[in-house]
């Protein structure tokens, strides 16, 4: 069942299309990654869809539709609810997601009194869990300042904010980007681990195949503000028909070697 739909979608700025005419279907409960070079348009489609497209930039034509109803018919509140209960995103740099000057915990605090009706023991018992949850010493955690942790604990502890509004949709834009591939690793596979918990949709914008490999189900390439190609990821994977796909996934050998090397590990788990 489709829960997120972008039809025909196109933005532009006063001097050029930045998005054009993109078709893009996210279903309930799946991961699908939206993959293409540096300018193709990947955040610009990710702000568009929780209306928070600068103002130089507008959308000129298409409907976003959230469960089949077209976003632009929700008033300010409406989509202040939205943001957060049933969208919310992980940004690259994770530092904005926090202010500085507040311990993480007020700000918890500050925003599960906005989203929800907990009590404040409520809400310590689910900043407890959650944190504990994202191997993140909660206790600690909570009473330090965000210049305090690491870059992969302030990550996490975004993450974990995030999963304490349980959205319906996760839009992640390029979330690892600024961590280290073992924290990188860490904080995708607890990003799975609740999409598989809680059923929720991720749309995952990323430049790292080896990602979309592990996590993902469907992938849209995009090039210069258009999808280009689009489908399931093993049949985006294995047989790539747009010649830019084939020259995307060329350009990062990775993917291939990565490739060989599961399956070379599996057959020796077979031989043994
Ligand atoms: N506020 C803005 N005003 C005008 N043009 C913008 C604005 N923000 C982005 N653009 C343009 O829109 C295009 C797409 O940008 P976008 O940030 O979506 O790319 P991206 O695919 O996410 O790139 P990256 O992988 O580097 O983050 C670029 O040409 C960019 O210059």
């Amino acid at each position: 069942m489709t829960i997120l739909e972008l039809n025909g979608l196109t933005i532009e700025s006063n001097e050029k299309v930045i998005v054009n005419n993109v078709h893009l279907q996210l279903e309930r409960g799946q991961w699908h990654s939206i993959i293409g070079e540096s300018g193709s348009g990947k955040s610009v489609t990710a702000a568009a869809i929780g209306r928070m497209l600068p103002q130089s930039l507008k959308i000129k034509s298409g409907k976003i539709l959230l469960e089949g109803r077209d976003m632009k018919d929700f008033c300010a509140e409406e989509m202040r609810c939205i943001r957060g209960h049933r969208i919310s995103y992980i940004f690259q740099d994770y530092t904005s997601s926090f202010a500085p000057f507040l311990k993480i915990e007020k700000q918890c605090e500050d925003m599960l009194k906005a989203h929800t009706k907990l009590t404040k023991r409520e809400s310590k018992t689910l900043m407890l869990n959650t944190f504990q949850e994202l191997n993140l010493p909660a206790e600690s955690v909570l009473k330090k300042y965000p210049c305090q942790l690491s870059g992969g604990q302030l990550q996490r502890a975004a993450i974990a904010f995030v999963m304490m509004l349980g959205p319906s949709i996760i839009i992640a834009d390029e979330p690892t980007t600024a961590l280290d591939s073992i924290s990188a690793m860490t904080v995708l596979s607890l990003l799975k681990k609740f999409q598989q918990e809680c059923g929720c949709s991720i749309l995952f914008i990323t430049h790292d195949l080896r990602h979309v490999k592990r996590y993902t189900n469907s992938i849209s390439i995009i090039k210069n503000g258009e999808i280009i190609e689009q489908g399931y990821k093993s049949r985006i994977l294995d047989s790539p028909q747009h010649e830019y796909t084939k020259h995307l996934f060329s350009a990062i050998p990775s993917l291939y070697e990565t490739r060989e090397r599961l399956l070379l590990e599996e057959r020796m788990k077979l031989v043994n």
